[in-house]
């Protein structure tokens, strides 16, 4: 179902349309209904006939027809202006009034739970932000009552002082709580019991951001003169927790998707991020692996889209068909007007590059990555040989000379040996002596010429095609936004500078340093997209569960990325919302029996009701994932083949699990000889810089392969573990 289409169980409330003209509108303005976040995920799992009957109780919001509503305050509430509402004989809502006869619907619970849950919680205005949160007043309490106070050398936030709590938006009748604290489980254990935006301060200061950068991450949403009393404002201020829907139809839209809550509640920084009026010019997003990126250059998009006239357009692309296949799925689901998505073209950055040099009128064949194989394999041989450190003469490797072709001769567009001979070659290891490069050069020379010979053209050669024809025709789009920016090559880059006339809000950039898993190295200043004083960073991971990212980060190894603005990025303040188990590496004797462990995992995820596209699998090279589909479909395992369009648990290399996610992911092989992967990596002798970078590179590869996961991830190898894995060696 799309968007638009409006479910036949909120026609109800449709129907009673005329009638909120009536009773609660000013001028012809329809009525507000406020929905609470946790409002979405309970109404999607009640059975359908419970959603009817709590789609009948929206229409009397809507209608206003208090008396039918059965609003009840109950005794012993520890907030007076919560209420249940009857939905059926067995499930209750929660209501918050929020004054001047409007409501919020916060949850659909059964009945005891609602009850419980409806006097042991508080609603309060965050005095510095002015925004509404809820407490569980009666989980403190207990939590007060209970918890032993930590001795004073280990108490977690004693270096923050009452007023540094205070100012941070920290209610002080807590501050005594938190005093008692000594560890991340304890405060952890305050976790749905805490008000949600006190307690990310509170992990920021707890996971070592020092209280002046905790303060950063709030401080353009601090409002002055805040009225703790007035709900109602502070509702309309808490966007992340409360949607004020116009009517029946946004609220159908709404309930049509409502899992996808990323749709409707997005966090402050997303949501000031994606709906700024103005950038001056080019602006990037940085934040590490499911911290709302994609989600956020959605919005951006649909925001800009809708104060374009028609005609007029916005590019959304990214890396890969595969991820601007998914991002027009979410596009298709946020963007509910059919003249808004119109103006959104998503694609893909090679195949516009096709498409621009195709349109042209000239044929286009791309070379298949066998031909480059073969191609580079046979510069390589007859190619330049050097004295390595052992005083060997060798042969420069294949790989060495695709990648200073890819990295060095196209990405700064060198066309002769007098350029190539004075070009830097930032980010390629140890430097060339004037010989080497000339031998260099003409092996370069001689592949390329082949590939003329031949009438092909590699993906980065059309993307510069492009950028030429695009630089000489008129900019197609408005806006550009790009999503996995960060393995982009300058040609690519050059390509979408020319795609829209600079000026503001002209590009909008999404991009993560510690996800590079290609070799491009990009400044975007030399490439004349200036960024600087336009750059933000989202810290909060809407994904992956603590346990799975503290694993995943690891992996990292406190190495820092530099980022596509050459600043070196930070993981600092990275964290995740939710906890779930720790994940599982399985040591086996031998690959087979790797395999049935995997069988037996997978067919047990299925089991307990995980749907097959909700499980990945991943491996590092293709011949694993080759093998590990046949075992599987062997037995009797659906597994996704996006060639004959089918559904099932997907199987694939890391590199291509990019971008995507799943609920449950096993990521295996993880062997020494297989992670990091031999022919990956330039060896120490040939240049110990290079094999560096290529170490870190896998270190990325493997970090993008845990971060899909959602709740569950489970880890295997036979034999000798990877290096790369930070766990028990
Ligand atoms: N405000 C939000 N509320 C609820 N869920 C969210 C929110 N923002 C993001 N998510 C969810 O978190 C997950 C990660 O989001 P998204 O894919 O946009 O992150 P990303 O930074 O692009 O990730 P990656 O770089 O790892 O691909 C998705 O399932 C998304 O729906």
């Amino acid at each position: 179902m799309t968007n638009t289409a409006i479910p036949d169980r909120l026609m109800a409330v449709q129907a009673v349309r005329p009638v909120l003209s009536g009773a609660v509108t000013t001028g012809d303005r329809m009525a507000e209904l406020a929905i609470g976040r946790e409002f979405l995920p309970a109404y999607a799992k009640l059975q359908r006939r419970v959603q009817r009957a709590v789609d009948a109780a929206i229409s009397k919001f809507a209608e206003h027809t208090h008396a039918g509503l059965h609003l009840e305050k109950l005794t012993g509430a520890r907030d007076p202006n919560i209420r249940t509402i009857r939905i059926d004989q067995f499930y209750r809502g929660i209501v918050l009034s929020l004054g001047q006869q409007k409501y919020a619907l916060l949850d659909v619970l059964p009945h005891d739970d609602a009850i419980a849950f409806a006097v042991s919680r508080r609603f309060t205005v965050n005095h510095a932000l002015g925004v509404l949160e809820m407490r569980d007043q009666a989980g403190i309490e207990e939590f007060a009552r209970t918890e032993p106070s930590a001795s004073p050398s280990d108490r977690l936030f004693d270096h923050v002082s009452t007023a540094e709590f205070v100012r941070l938006g920290v209610d002080e009748d807590l501050i005594p709580l938190l005093r008692i604290i000594g560890t991340d489980q304890q405060l952890d254990s305050l976790d749905g019991r805490l008000p949600e935006m006190q307690l990310d301060v509170l992990r920021g200061l707890a996971s070592g951001l020092p209280v002046q950068e905790v303060w950063a991450e709030i401080a353009d949403r601090v409002v002055s003169g805040v009225d703790t009393e007035d709900l109602l404002t502070a509702a309309r201020r808490t966007p992340e927790r409360i949607a004020f829907v116009s009517g029946p139809v946004e609220l159908a839209a709404i309930l049509a998707h409502p899992f996808d809550v990323w749709r409707t509640f997005l966090h402050p920084t997303q949501r000031d991020v994606a709906y700024r009026e103005t950038y001056s010019g080019p602006a990037l997003v940085t934040g590490s692996a499911g911290t709302g990126k994609t989600v956020t250059g959605l919005h951006r998009a649909v925001f800009l889209a809708k104060r374009l006239p028609d005609g007029e357009k916005v590019l959304l692309t990214t890396f890969t068909r595969a991820l601007a296949d998914s991002l027009a799925r979410q596009l298709h689901r946020l963007a509910t007007e059919p003249a808004v998505r119109a103006r959104i073209h998503v694609i893909s950055v090679d195949k516009l590059a096709y498409e621009i040099v195709a349109r042209g009128g000239k044929k286009v064949a791309v070379a298949e990555s066998e031909v480059l194989d073969r191609l580079w394999e046979a510069a390589a041989k007859a190619g330049p040989t050097y004295l390595n450190r052992a005083g060997q003469v060798t042969t420069v490797s294949s790989a060495f000379l695709r990648r200073e072709w890819e990295q060095v001769v196209l990405a700064q567009q060198l066309t002769s040996l007098e350029a190539y001979r004075d070009a830097p070659r930032k980010g390629r290891g140890e430097g060339l002596r004037a010989a080497q490069r000339e031998q260099v050069w003409a092996a370069i020379s001689a592949a390329e010429r082949e590939l003329t010979k031949r009438r092909l053209r590699t993906h980065t050669q059309l993307a510069d095609d492009a950028a030429t024809i695009a630089r000489h025709s008129p900019a197609p789009y408005r806006h550009v936004i790009v999503d996995e920016g960060q393995d982009l090559h300058p040609a690519q880059w050059r390509l979408l500078r020319a795609l829209v006339a600079p000026g503001p809000n002209d590009m909008f950039l999404l991009a993560d340093p510690y996800q590079r898993i290609y070799d491009n190295h990009v400044s975007l200043t030399q490439l004349g997209i200036q960024v600087r004083g336009r750059t933000r960073r989202l810290t909060v991971n809407y994904r992956t569960t603590h346990e799975i990212l503290d694993l995943s980060v690891k992996v990292l190894n406190g190495d820092a990325a530099i980022g596509l603005d050459d600043q070196g990025d930070t993981l600092r303040g990275y964290r995740s919302i939710t906890r779930g188990g720790v994940p599982e590496l399985v040591a086996q004797n031998s690959r087979d029996a790797e395999h049935e462990a995997l069988i037996e995992r997978v067919g047990t995820w299925l089991e307990q009701g995980v749907e097959p596209h909700a499980v990945g699998v991943a491996a590092r090279t293709g011949q694993l994932v080759h093998t590990l589909t046949r075992i599987l479909t062997e037995a009797h395992i659906p597994v996704a083949d996006d060639k004959r369009g089918t559904d099932g648990v997907r199987v694939a290399t890391m590199h291509r699990m990019k971008g995507l996610e799943f609920q449950c992911l096993a990521v295996v092989g993880l062997d020494a000889g297989v992670l990091p992967a031999p022919h990956a990596l330039t060896s120490a002798a040939e240049d110990p810089h290079a094999h560096r970078q290529d170490l870190q590179r896998e270190r990325c590869l493997l970090f993008v392969a845990l971060t899909r996961a959602r709740d569950v991830l489970y880890l295997s190898h036979s034999g000798t573990p990877s290096p790369l894995l930070p766990v028990r060696r």
